[in-house]
């Protein structure tokens, strides 16, 4: 349950990385299932395929394209992951996170995480999109935490601060961009909460998550967010609701995979448009509070 990665392996990622190109990234964007198009506003494109990239993991998951795309946003440089990695892949949560330290050390200032996930919140709808205000690791209450074992200075202290994973100031920011482009009326806010997978949840689970105070779960998001916070990185968060999470045993529907990425699909266009407007604010009020 400790790192399998060592610091030499995240550089010599990082250094082969820094070699193949001359794009210098200070945003990150973590793209969750079906969410890769995220990545197509983006100019000046250079692709790795993460097969071809050392010591990285591969996608297994269909609707994870399994690459990795430098490009630029507004000037701003970016990198965005066609696809995440999972616990229930089989993947230790060293692996999962490995792409997070590599863009540390890369030079990224702001890492931005975007998922699909269940609504349990009974007031949330299909399709509506919650900024992450908070999580729950429900995975890290049983030992299955990215920080376990021995710590490495170098990123960040043994003991981190979790209580503003999420930074307030893009919260607000992307609230005011969601306001601006007509959407106040599906942008949430909200608590995500990860567990395992691969399976959905039971209904007395679903249940037990509403009790606990989640607004929504997913497989995935919590491992690279702490992580991140961990090496100093500034987080902002957002997850695509695409079913309502069963907690009515009277209630016929079933969740699926497809559903999940065709939800995806249906809100391309508008998570396109909030993503790429709040990577160029992003970058401005870095640029202001430096
Ligand atoms: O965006 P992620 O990868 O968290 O997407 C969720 C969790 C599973 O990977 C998948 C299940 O449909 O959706
Ligand atoms: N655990 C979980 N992950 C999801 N990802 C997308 N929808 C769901 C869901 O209902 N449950």
């Amino acid at each position: 349950n400790s790192c399998c990665c060592s610091f030499e392996d995240y550089k010599l990622t990082t250094e082969w990385l820094l070699n193949q190109t001359s794009h210098r990234p200070k945003v990150a964007v973590i793209c969750g299932s079906g969410l890769g198009l995220l990545a197509d506003g983006a100019a000046n494109k250079q692709i790795f395929r993460y097969q071809d990239i050392p010591n990285f993991p591969v996608s297994t998951v269909q609707g994870h394209e399994g690459c990795l795309v430098f490009g630029t946003i507004e000037d701003t440089p970016c990198v965005f992951m066609q696809g995440h990695f999972h616990l229930y892949e089989g993947y230790s949560l060293c692996k999962v996170t490995f792409p997070v330290r590599i863009f540390k050390l890369m030079g990224v200032e702001t890492l931005l995480v975007t998922n699909a996930s269940g609504g349990i919140c009974p007031d949330f709808k299909v399709g509506d999109i919650m900024i992450i205000k908070d999580h729950i690791n429900l995975p890290g209450f049983a030992g299955q935490h990215p920080l376990c074992g021995p710590n490495d200075e170098r990123f960040g202290i043994r003991f981190p601060c979790m209580s503003d994973a999420y930074s307030k100031d893009l919260r607000r920011v992307a609230l005011d961009i969601g306001s601006e482009l007509g959407c106040s009326d599906f942008i949430r806010e909200g608590v995500y909460c990860m567990v395992s997978g691969p399976n959905f949840e039971t209904i007395a689970e679903a249940r037990m998550l509403l009790i606990l105070g989640c607004d929504s779960v997913g497989m995935s998001t919590v491992p690279e967010v702490t992580v991140a916070k961990h090496c100093g990185l500034r987080v902002i968060g957002l997850s695509l609701i695409t079913n309502k999470v069963s907690l009515d045993y009277s209630r016929e529907e079933k969740v699926n995979h497809d559903e999940v990425l065709e939800i995806g699909k249906m809100r391309a266009e508008v998570l396109q448009k909030l993503v790429t407007t709040l990577i160029s604010r992003c970058q401005q009020q870095s640029i202001n509070t430096h």
